[in-house]
């Protein structure tokens, strides 16, 4: 490891587990979580909410090569499957793996931390800013002498009161795949509502916005440099199947994932880079 960077007075550094250091931050702004494993925002909650923005599972495991269940998972260089390799973990290396804390600064809007992590050829750098709002931007740029294919997402877990009653504006007329059982295209009607499992790949390259009437509040996630968005609620079996979610946990969030996925990849050229940005906040309903 490099030497730890010099925090600020609102960033603390602390172990939830043996070697498993994460940052929390108590600014006037915003209090949130942070850790070095996958860079991974597991809590933010600005000063005029006052229900946590982001969902992290009761039961998710902290432990080097396990991804953290909630918060904003980091699925880097690729989304899901590896696009020619069956043995290479789903949704990349980035999330299971310890990064480097390059820098932790604070103003009186928020803080600001950056950490890198680099994958054969690629290296990564993200940047988190933690304030009224939150933004995550995944810096890529690759230094190899040959093309490589870039996907990824930032996989963001949306607390809500219950994901039967919440709905998703901003797809309407969007082409999306339907990854529940047999693959197939379907254009978005209207909102997303969530009435089973839901698992879909929308091409939309702006902003998507989670409506939760039970919180009063509007979640707006914004995003750049994203083609692709993917909504995900496992619903009731396969929350089941997933051990380190509650079995009831499925009612607790959804996801909007700031993506770029399966056909929408990026080649970047060598030398090229790319900024995958998604951006948080809350209004009142
Ligand atoms: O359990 P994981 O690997 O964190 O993945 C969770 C989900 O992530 C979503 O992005 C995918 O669209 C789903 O297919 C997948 O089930």
């Amino acid at each position: 490891m490099e030497p730890f960077p010099e925090l600020p007075q609102s960033v603390r550094l602390t172990e939830i587990a043996p070697g498993y250091p994460v940052l929390e931050v108590r600014h006037p702004r915003c209090t949130a979580r942070v850790a070095l494993h996958g860079a991974h925002v597991m809590e933010w909650q600005p000063v005029s909410a006052d229900f946590p923005v982001l969902y992290l599972s009761p039961d998710a495991i902290y432990q080097e090569g396990k991804a953290i269940r909630g918060g904003i998972p980091i699925c880097w260089p690729w989304f899901n499957a590896h696009p020619s390799d069956p043995s290479q973990p789903s949704h990349g290396h980035a999330r299971t793996h310890f990064w480097e804390l390059d820098a932790a600064d604070a103003d009186p809007l928020g803080v600001h931390l950056c950490l890198s992590f680099q994958h054969g050829d690629l290296t990564a750098f993200v940047d988190i800013l933690l304030g009224e709002t939150l933004a995550v931007s995944l810096h890529t740029t690759n230094h190899g002498n040959h093309p490589v294919p870039l996907s990824g997402a930032l996989h963001t877990y949306l607390a809500v009161a219950a994901a039967e009653k919440v709905q998703i504006d901003g797809l309407d007329g969007d082409l999306y795949l339907d990854t529940v059982g047999p693959r197939t295209e379907r254009i978005q009607e209207g909102l997303v509502f969530f009435d089973r499992e839901v698992d879909r790949i929308y091409e939309n390259d702006s902003s998507a916005l989670l409506v939760d009437a039970d919180l009063e509040r509007v979640v707006v996630v914004e995003k750049e440099g994203s083609p692709s968005t993917v909504i995900w609620n496992p619903w009731i079996d396969k929350a089941r199947a997933l051990g380190d979610l509650p079995d009831d946990g499925w009612r607790d969030f959804v996801c909007i994932e700031a993506a770029i996925a399966n056909d929408r990849a990026i080649i970047l050229a060598p030398g090229g880079s790319h900024t995958l940005t998604t951006t948080i906040r809350v209004e009142d309903h």
